[in-house]
């Protein structure tokens, strides 16, 4: 076997379960073409094994503790090397999962993983999010996103993909509470609404904190607006 990974124990301790041989397999190969294509497609900084297992890995699992996955219609906006759309859809292959991307290089790299792996029922789209939303408008069950925007910003990027009662989900770090004091109430413009926050002790890969929200009507025609405006209004990248 290409890789030595074997304290699957933590994926056991943070999510009740042993992944199965099937997914163990998928995870390793993923890992390989990750390490391998990293310097062409420029990936990620994080590439030892230990900590692409951890830090990227199982940190992109951690909030399906909160909420079930099972078959839904799930969008990842500002997926990069798949974090976290790749590693759930072999977690979860029952799930529908579009993954999108404005840089084109992480869309080729993602074609790659997904014909390698033999991944089904998933699709790598080389898009902006405010500008895709206006063509996928209220398609999706589950909108995740990790890393991409301050708060505001990517709620507004992410609202309008949503089915009524659909959850967007955001995966933070340890500022998002700041964030959240800082978003001058554009929950209530996007007609969204905080549910609940999942906050992770610090296990030796830094303090966590997912975001739930439910979309409760829908999106007021004015969003996503231009990606330089909603930039501007938020003050933050
Ligand atoms: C810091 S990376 C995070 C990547 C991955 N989600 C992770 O957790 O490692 C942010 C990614 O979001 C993408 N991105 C930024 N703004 C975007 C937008 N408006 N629409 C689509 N993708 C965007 C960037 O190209 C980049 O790949």
């Amino acid at each position: 076997m290409w890789t030595m990974f074997n304290n699957w124990k933590i994926f056991e301790d943070n999510l009740g379960f042993v992944p199965s041989e099937e997914i163990k397999d998928k995870l390793n190969e993923y890992y390989k073409i990750l390490v391998e294509e990293n310097l062409k497609y420029n990936l990620t900084r994080i590439t030892n094994e230990e900590d692409v297992y951890e830090k990227h890995f199982l940190d992109s699992l951690l909030f399906t503790k909160e909420t079930k996955i099972d078959n839904q219609k799930i969008i990842d906006i500002g997926t990069g090397p798949g974090f976290p759309g790749i590693v759930l859809k072999i977690f979860f292959p029952e799930t529908d999962i579009t993954l999108i991307d404005s840089n084109n290089k992480k869309i080729n790299f993602l074609n790659i993983v997904i014909k390698k792996l033999n991944l089904k029922q998933i699709e790598a789209k080389h898009a902006r999010a405010e500008e895709l939303a206006r063509i996928e408008n209220e398609k999706y069950d589950i909108a995740i996103s990790r890393a991409v925007a301050y708060l505001d910003v990517i709620l507004e990027l992410a609202v309008r993909f949503l089915k009524i009662q659909g959850k967007l989900i955001l995966l933070k770090g340890p500022r998002a509470d700041e964030e959240i004091k800082n978003s001058k109430n554009i929950d209530q413009k996007l007609k969204i609404k905080l549910t609940n926050k999942q906050s992770l002790a610090d296990t030796g890969f830094g303090e966590r904190i997912n975001l739930f929200y439910e979309k409760e009507k829908s999106t007021p025609e004015l969003y996503p607006r231009e990606y330089a405006k909603i930039v501007k209004e938020s003050g933050k990248k």
